[in-house]
């Protein structure tokens, strides 16, 4: 279990991370999702270890990151935005020393090396030079050392960034075969990608925590609070909002110029769980309204995203 009170960074002035209190329980993807600069990498660093908070604290598994350092890092793999990686070594020289910096037993080092190469499928590059590779194949050598030695906890910092489509889609099957075994974070920018990868959703902006749920429950608050209709018609528009305005389960229209000449939009609020498209077009067809176009125009989680990174949102 990883825990984090109160944790604070600060550059000089600039609040990287304020405040930020969180749990991650063991079991399940964790994704910690934010636009660039909101404080992720940051945050990592604290977690793993890498860099000290100017206040507050990190327990892994009880033990303090920066007072207990060696019992928290053994449960800890981490793989950084920028793995750093020994490209003069070939894979399994790598993995060889990064199981000798994690003190693995010799006598497990072999079998430990194997494995994690077995895992993140580069056992046909093990004679590889890392230079030689390619930035995918990097990235899961990356990999490999932060599973290295079965940490209970993997921490990936944006692990797909950079890759083509092809290898960022190898590596996300990778990772949540990782949450088979492990407790995961994932760091990211791509709300697709968390939503695919992840069980649990930290929102973070401007360093501060702005959502937190499972990708269930959030994605479900979202389709239960906005549902939302846009129609477009030629003609009086007053008059079709008048109509509109007497069915059950409109909370709220809004009304705004189309495009074309002589055109309204129509913004219209329903309840959650109901579909009345086809009352809506029956009413207006009957009224002989000029309708062009109904759609569901929905927030999305990318709209919900985008709010809740610009200023402190409902979700939480
Ligand atoms: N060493 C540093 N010195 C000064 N400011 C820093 C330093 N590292 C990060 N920052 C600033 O702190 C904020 C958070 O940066 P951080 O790298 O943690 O964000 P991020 O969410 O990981 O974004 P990205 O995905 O772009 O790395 C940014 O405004 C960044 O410019």
């Amino acid at each position: 279990m990883i825990e984090m009170n109160h944790l604070t960074k600060k550059y000089g002035n600039h609040v990287a991370v304020d405040d930020l209190s969180l749990t991650v329980e063991p079991g399940r993807i964790y994704g910690f999702l934010g636009p660039n600069g909101a404080g992720k990498s940051t945050t990592m660093n604290m977690v793993t270890g890498y860099l000290g908070a100017t206040s507050g604290e990190v327990k892994i598994n009880g033990f303090d990151i920066l007072k207990q350092p060696e019992e928290a890092k053994k449960c800890i793999g981490y793989l950084p935005e920028i793995p750093p990686l020994y490209v003069d070594m070939t894979v399994k020289e790598y993995l060889d020393f990064a199981a000798e910096l994690k003190e693995i037993d010799r006598a497990d080092r072999r079998q430990y090396v194997d494995e994690a190469m077995e895992m993140t499928k580069i056992t046909d590059m093990k004679d590889r030079l890392i230079k030689n590779l390619s930035k995918g194949y990097r990235q899961r050598v990356g990999l490999a050392q932060a599973v290295l030695g079965y940490p209970e906890v993997i921490i990936l910092d944006e692990p797909t960034v950079g890759l083509d489509p092809k290898q960022i889609i190898e590596m996300r099957e990778l990772i949540k075969k990782l949450g088979e075994k492990h407790t995961v974070i994932l760091s990211s920018h791509i709300l697709s990608e968390v939503r695919e990868v992840c069980d649990y959703i930290f929102i973070i902006s401007k360093g501060k925590l702005v959502a937190n749920d499972t990708t269930e429950n959030l994605l479900e608050k979202v389709e239960k609070n906005h549902r939302e209709l846009e129609i477009l018609l030629r003609g009086d528009a007053e008059a079709a909002s008048g109509l509109l305005k007497q069915v059950d389960f409109i909370e709220e229209i809004e009304t705004a110029e189309g495009k074309e000449e002589d055109t309204t939009l129509l913004k219209v609020k329903t309840a959650a769980d109901t579909d009345i498209r086809n009352q809506i077009i029956k009413i207006l067809v009957e009224a002989n309204v000029e309708l062009l176009e109904i759609r569901s125009a929905g927030k999305s989680l990318e709209d919900i995203f985008l709010e809740l990174t610009e200023q402190k949102g409902e979700l939480l």
